[in-house]
Order: structure tokens, then C-alpha cells, then sequence
């Protein structure tokens, strides 16, 4: 079998959300794929009302198929401090086409602040390692664990676009969506991320800097966040740029004109433009950048803003990480 989905941009590309049906019948529902966690969750009748307001959900006792994963909880925070928790059903999880008769649907019984206000998304698909998947005392499998045993080849690819939608393919790589070659980069699971070492970097034209880069590709985190050092060599080609407190990250007037960004995979160059640095307007006529510092993050992640500029590959057989231009 092969499959494929639409991605959604929410608001300046906030996020990318798809669309999953859950259960008999059939309930759909636009979740955020999200290859930097590996819970898939949904806002469930188990919220409160006043947590599920503008929201679809997830009804397990309205579903023919649904059973409770007797025992099992889950309880997940992420890197910008929301989280969610709940029980577990296994019920039928159709995306693409491709349907997975017993997934671990990991119904919501509190969510925090940010998700309830979050109305673009009713959950999450994790497409991370199953490592990391929070479900107690049992780890579950993600969908695509699941959905390999359907597949042709164990791969799926993100091919997200600024502005507009995209599209996740799974077990089959499109030729038409991508130029050139594709140069994959070798994963390191060990932390149940796709994670692997970047080449280098460059600032618009600049000399290309030789370095081991360590990051996440994470389709889950809108931004890009590099090592301290690196943004601030961006930041300086940036007129009237400064890595402003108040707004949380480096703020730039909305008139500069913006250098792109290289990111080394190998020997491949892969660009991110300079329109997609500026990622949204701040306060008065200053911007927010779409290329924020490390600090305090613990690692590095390419997020949407260098995802949407690429074809990206994840291929968990190997696991590798392919890139092209998009
Ligand atoms: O938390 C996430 C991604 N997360 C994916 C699930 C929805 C909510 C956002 N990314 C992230 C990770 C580390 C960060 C950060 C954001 O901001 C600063 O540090």
C-alpha cells in the first residue's frame, strides 16, 4: 500500500496539520504530524467542556471499534512547555488511505493552555522513535510503526511549502516533488529523534563554515534553532537586527532584506531563502526571526521554517534522513 495526506499551514506556517480519521464511524480530525515526539493524542469526551471548546474530538464510547487499553496512561510535555495527558484506546487510525486497524489512540483528558487555545489542531501524530512515545506502564507504537508492515519501503516524505499546502507521501518517494538528487545523512535514534550531523552553515553569499552541526528534524517545532554562535553570524548581516528580551528571540525592522541561510548535509547545500527568515511581524514595524538561538534548548532543531524550503525523506528501515530541493 501507499499513501498520502494534505498538510495544512496553519497561520505564518505555525504549523502543518492533516487530516486522520479515527474509529467506526469514522471521526476526522486535523492533527499536527510532529516527527519530534511519538504519542499520537486527541482531544477526547474525556476533556472538560471549557478544554474542548473549538475543538472536534475523539468520543471512544461512539466508536463500534474502540477498545481500552486497560492500565495505560500517557503524559507528555514538549520543549515550549504545553503538554497533554490521558487513557489509551486502540481503535482504527486511517491516514492517506492507509489504515491501522489496532493504533494506540491516546485520548486526551487535560491539555494545557496552549493546545485548548490552539484551535488549527484537535492532536498530534508523533512520527519520532518509539523510545520516546510517554504511554505507562507500556510503551505504544506510532502509527507509522504500525503502518510499515503495509508499506513497500519503510519511508515517508514531508513536503511542506510556504504559504500553502504540502503533503506527507508514505511508503513510496515521488520523484515529481523534488529537483536534483537526494543526499541522505546517516540518523542516530538513540534519543528517539531523527537526529543527525549537519555539514556546516553559510549566511547569504558568505564563506561556507565546515562544522558538525547537531539536530533534530522536527516537523512539530515551527522555527529553526541553532547553536548561539551561528545566529548571531546570521544576526550581523542584519541591519538593524537585535536579540530583543522582551520579544523572546532576534527581532529585526519588517524592511530589512534578509540573507538566506545554507545548511550543509553532506555535500549537498540545502538553502533556506531569506523570505523565510522573516517569519512573522512583532510589536511596531519590527519582524521575528525564523532563525532563533539554541540557548537553553539543549539541542539544535531544523524546524519548519528549513523544512518547507526542502523534500525530506525519513526513512526508519536504515534510519536515514534524505534531502532535496523542493
Ligand atoms: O515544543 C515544541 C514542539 N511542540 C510540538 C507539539 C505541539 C507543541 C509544540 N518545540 C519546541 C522545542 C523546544 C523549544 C521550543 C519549541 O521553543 C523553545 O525551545
Amino acid at each position: 500500500a501507499q499513501g498520502s495526506v494534505t498538510a495544512s499551514p496553519s497561520q505564518y506556517d505555525g504549523e502543518y496539520d492533516c487530516p486522520v480519521t479515527v474509529g467506526t464511524p469514522g471521526v476526522t480530525l486535523p492533527l499536527d504530524f510532529d516527527t519530534g515526539s511519538s504519542d499520537l493524542w486527541v482531544f477526547s469526551s474525556e476533556l472538560p467542556a471549557s478544554e474542548r471548546s473549538g475543538h472536534a474530538y475523539y468520543t471512544s464510547s461512539s466508536s463500534s471499534t474502540s477498545k481500552l487499553d486497560s492500565g495505560e496512561t500517557w503524559d507528555i510535555s514538549y520543549g515550549d512547555g504545553s503538554g497533554a495527558e490521558g487513557n489509551i484506546y486502540i481503535d482504527k487510525v486511517t491516514i492517506g488511505g492507509i489504515t491501522v486497524t489496532s493504533q494506540a489512540v491516546e485520548a486526551a483528558e487535560s491539555v494545557s493552555s496552549e493546545f485548548v487555545s490552539d484551535t488549527s489542531n484537535d492532536g498530534l501524530v508523533g512520527f519520532a522513535f518509539d523510545s520516546i512515545n510517554t504511554a505507562s506502564p507500556n510503551h505504544v507504537q506510532t502509527w507509522f510503526g504500525n503502518a510499515e508492515a503495509q508499506l513497500a519501503s519503510p519511508v515517508f516524505t514531508a513536503n511542506l511549502k510556504k504559504g500553502k499546502a504540502g503533503n506527507y507521501n508514505f511508503g513510496y518517494i515521488d520523484s515529481s516533488e523534488y529537483t536534483g538528487s537526494i543526499t541522505y545523512a546517516t540518523i542516530n535514534s538513540a534519543n528517539g529523534f531523527w537526529e543527525f550531523s549537519a555539514s556546516g552553515y553559510a549566511v547569504g553569499s558568505g564563506a561556507f563554515s565546515s562544522q558538525s552541526i547537531d539536530v533534530i528534524a522536527d516537523t512539530g517545532t515551527t522555527l529553526i534553532y541553532l547553536p548561539a554562535a551561528i545566529v548571531k553570524a546570521y544576526y550581523a548581516k542584519v541591519s538593524g537586527s537585535s536579540n530583543s528580551a522582551s520579544a523572546g528571540g532576534y527581532i529585526f525592522p519588517c524592511s530589512a532584506t534578509l540573507p538566506s541561510l545554507t545548511i550543509g548535509i553532506g555535500s549537498y547545500k540545502a538553502v533556506v531563502p531569506g523570505t523565510f527568515l522573516n517569519y512573522a511581524p512583532n510589536t511596531g514595524s519590527t519582524c521575528f526571526g525564523g532563525l532563533q538561538s539554541n540557548a537553553g534548548i539543549g539541542l539544535s532543531i531544523l524546524g519548519d521554517v528549513f523544512l518547507k524550503s526542502q523534500f525530506v525523506v525519513f526513512n526508519q528501515g536504515v534510519p536515514k534522513i534524505g534531502f532535496a530541493p523542493g
